[in-house]
């Protein structure tokens, strides 16, 4: 079943059913929580009936959703039931832990046909309503989604959004909100405009309460997330790893650079930098005249005995080791020190924090920088401990609604390549175009 980095000792397999009226950020929230139980090495999946209705129903109105209209009310069932198959399968072939049922969900009737059905599979039910009565906000989010959905291909964004309005108005024609009293029994959260208000009743599980604590804490306000290196140091111009050296004169000229490309990028927004406790993430944020906060769990993957040394060094001394960890980064334990699964588990609270916040900058190190990218940009576990983070460049993440737009931003300083490729113990760089996914940030394009 893998190894997990928050106890899921007894094998727990839930069911997070979605319930609220369109445009209340379901599937928004859905992806999220995927994303973020993946990074945590649970396996997670979402269900979306939209994707599955639209096989039945490509381009529907409004009156397809109205419940009188039979017809449409059978696409829409089997849209449902094919979902809840093949979850089902999912959790049973697969092996899955968390599995999201992202519909509107929004009668009783339905929501006890999939509570039977998880009874009778031995899986939790966990519902999760996005409640949200803000005129602004969803209109909002109609404009920034739904008018570029597939349901309205071709159609002008005006008439999208005031079809997707009937849509809603059909649906609330029967939705049942979960109240405290009639589903005093059920295991369920209720957003209320965004997290403004949070219900929970009967979470049980420690699974369960970190979905919730996670959930609670995402906000929907637009922002950017800056992350850099420290400069270049005199540790990495010896090609040592570890350590807590200074920069190097080209890292110094790097952070003074960063205070113009900081202020390019953001404008007038106010930011808060964040570094981790070591000397080269301080001196590359010198310059910076923002609010900084120092973060231990932002310093560099702990080498442990083989901290100070080059990897040449290493792969003499401890053979076996750099072996051992070519062939599996992600879960190799320097010896005394730390894997990059260790790295990610005390990074959590971190990515917890960034959800809450709004404009950060985040002055850190190689590997983790890689976790938290690794984060936003949903890469997987095999691939993140490879992926090539060059010095010098300022990347900027936009968090979007079902995904993270990225800019690089290169300050034309040179520096040494930190990069060690699986197989040798030398640094730097040898672009394989069959590893590109690897390269992700440094092609040519923002
Ligand atoms: N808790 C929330 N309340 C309201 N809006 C939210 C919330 N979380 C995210 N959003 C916003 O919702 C938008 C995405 O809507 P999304 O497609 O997820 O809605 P949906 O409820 O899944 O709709 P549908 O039922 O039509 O699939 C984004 O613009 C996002 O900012």
């Amino acid at each position: 079943m893998g190894t997990y980095t928050v106890s899921n000792a007894q094998n727990l397999r839930i069911c997070v059913v979605m319930v609220g009226l369109p445009a209340r950020g379901k599937s928004f929230i859905s992806q999220k929580i995927v994303r973020y139980l993946s990074w945590l090495s649970f396996k997670a999946k979402s269900f979306n009936v939209g994707g599955y209705r639209r096989k039945g129903a490509p381009r529907p109105s409004a009156d397809f959703f109205d419940y009188s209209n039979a017809e449409a009310y059978k696409i829409r069932e089997q849209a449902v039931k094919e979902a809840v198959e093949d979850m089902m399968k999912w959790f049973e072939e697969e092996e899955g832990c968390v599995a999201i049922l992202d519909a509107t969900n929004s009668t009783r009737v339905r929501r006890n046909w999939i509570l039977k059905l998880c009874r009778e599979n031995c899986i939790e039910p966990m519902f999760l309503e996005s409640w949200c009565d803000d005129e602004d906000v969803v209109l909002r989010n109609i404009a920034d989604v739904k008018n570029s959905s597939p349901d309205y291909e071709g159609v002008d964004s005006e008439a999208a959004t005031s079809d997707f309005l009937e849509r809603i108005n059909k649906y609330k024609e029967v939705y049942q909100p979960l109240q405290d009293d009639i589903d005093k029994d059920l295991t369920f959260v209720r957003l209320i405009n965004v997290a403004q208000q949070v219900v929970i009743n009967r979470i049980e599980t420690y699974l369960e309460s970190r979905i919730v604590f996670y959930v609670m804490n995402l906000h929907i306000k637009p922002r950017y997330i800056w992350l850099s290196r420290h400069g270049e140091s005199i540790y990495n111009i010896e090609k040592k790893i570890g350590g807590d050296s200074s920069l190097s004169p080209r890292g110094l000229k790097y952070a003074a650079k960063l205070k113009e490309m900081v202020k390019e990028s953001a404008g007038d927004r106010d930011l808060t930098v964040w570094t981790s406790t070591l000397i080269r993430t301080q001196e590359t944020a010198q310059y910076l005249p923002y609010k900084q906060l120092q973060w231990k769990a932002l310093d560099e993957l702990d080498a442990g005995v083989c901290d100070g040394m080059t990897y040449e060094e290493i792969e003499e001394k401890y053979p076996e080791d750099f072996k051992a960890r070519d062939e599996d980064k992600y879960e190799y334990r320097y010896r005394g020190g730390e894997s990059y699964r260790d790295v990610v588990i005390r990074l959590e609270p971190i990515i917890m924090e960034l959800e809450r916040q709004e404009n950060i900058l985040i002055i850190t190190h190689q590997a983790v920088l890689r976790c938290i990218y690794a984060y936003f940009m949903n890469v997987p576990q095999e691939e993140s401990p490879w992926m090539s983070i060059p010095l010098h460049t300022l990347i900027r993440l936009e968090p979007r609604a079902y995904g993270t737009k990225v800019k690089k931003i290169k300050a034309d300083i040179p520096a040494v390549s930190t990069y060690k490729e699986r197989g040798t113990s030398q640094v730097g760089e040898t672009y394989d175009e069959k590893r590109k996914s690897l390269h992700i940030l440094n092609s040519t394009s923002d």
